[in-house]
């Protein structure tokens, strides 16, 4: 059987009337900076790109979120736009590193979608040889808008027309879903392109994995605290099983194993800081994650409520998130319902 490359899948999604000529060809442009992203990454210590990022006036460069800045966050943005500025299918661009949206500019051509993005995420891991990712949305620029904005961006997860991820791996990785099904396409090195290595991914409706950060255990709120207990407590709980636990501390990574077997992830609500509903942003993080995790037959909630309807009111805005196998995210989502009721 012949390979299928992302542009063969992507034309003939378009013939079957899945995806629009200027979305097909923006996906491809997405998926042409990701190569980019990937040989970066893929330097490692031989080229100039691990390490904090430095601000222009001396000392590490602090992005919008109030976090140090890595040199291949920088370097992952700057492909993205630069790549997206010439694509000729965006209205505009926003970044989880850059503080407000940017429009394409007048001098380029300009087209009806907008592009959110993380250029780079599981920043930790870019310095100690671990998998990054690039996590990405496609929403529709609001009808009779010339020049969008912030706010023409804070559209429901539900709206999004593409989401995906790039996983920077021991093979780099692209997966996407433009409504009909979440498909993964592995890179080819010496071919230079994406090939589809699985086509409509299943995430199992049961689990027995879940990943979430334990050294934040004391700081969550008490049904995160009893649905986490149960899990530890194996056979011998109400769960009456062994559950085992991953955390690689990159999203896309977590999210990636667990459309390729199934399991929970969870970044909760904590006391740390109780002014951050959550350490995960709606935008660029949970709501392309929840897309693609919806596609393969698995569920997303911040815990209450499904992630595609929460109406978003910034561009930087946190969430909880609790996604993967369709029963256990059910199951974690009762125990904070359960408790709203008894406290009610
Ligand atoms: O440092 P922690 O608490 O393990 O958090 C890890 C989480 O933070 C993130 O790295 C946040 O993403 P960024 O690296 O894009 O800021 C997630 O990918 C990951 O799941
Ligand atoms: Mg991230
Ligand atoms: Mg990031």
């Amino acid at each position: 059987m012949p390979s299928i490359s992302l542009t063969r899948h992507l034309i003939e999604e378009q013939r079957s009337g899945h995806v629009t000529p200027d979305l097909r060809l923006l996906l491809e442009v997405v998926a042409r900076a990701c190569k980019r992203i990937s040989v970066a990454v893929g330097k490692g210590a031989l080229g100039d790109v691990l390490g904090e990022a430095a601000a222009a006036g001396g000392g590490d460069s602090i992005n919008v979120q109030g976090e140090a800045q890595k040199k291949l966050d920088v370097i992952s943005n700057e492909i993205l736009l630069e790549a997206n500025a010439w694509g000729g299918h965006l209205a505009a661009c926003a970044s989880e590193e850059m503080e407000h949206s940017q429009q394409i500019p007048d001098a380029f051509p300009r087209g009806n979608y907008l592009l959110v993005f993380d250029p780079l995420d599981g920043s930790s891991n870019i310095d100690i040889n671990a998998s990054v990712g690039t996590i990405f949305s496609v929403l529709r620029c609001p009808e009779g808008v010339s020049a969008a904005e912030d706010h023409d961006f804070l559209q429901a997860g539900s709206t999004q027309v593409a989401a995906g991820y790039c996983l920077y791996g021991p093979s780099t990785m692209l997966v996407l879903t433009i409504g009909h099904g979440t498909h993964a396409f592995t890179l080819d090195r010496e071919q230079g392109s994406f090939v589809l290595t699985t086509g409509h991914m299943r995430i199992p409706a049961q689990t027995r994995e879940f990943a979430i950060n334990m050294s934040n255990q004391r700081h969550w709120e008490a049904p995160t605290q009893a649905y986490v207990n149960d899990l530890l407590a194996g056979k011998d709980g109400p769960r009456a099983q062994d559950f085992n636990m991953r955390w690689v501390a990159a999203m896309v990574g977590d999210v990636h194993r667990i459309l390729t077997r199934g399991g929970i992830f969870i970044y909760p609500w904590d006391r740390k800081d109780p002014a951050k509903p959550g350490k995960l942003r709606l935008m660029y993080e949970a709501n392309p994650m929840a897309m693609l995790v919806e596609q393969a037959g698995g569920a997303a909630t911040n815990g209450r409520t499904r992630i595609l309807d929460i109406a978003p009111t910034s561009l930087h805005q946190r969430v909880p998130v609790f996604l993967g196998s369709k029963d256990e995210v059910e199951t974690a989502t009762r125990y904070h319902l359960q408790h709203d009721s008894a406290a009610a």
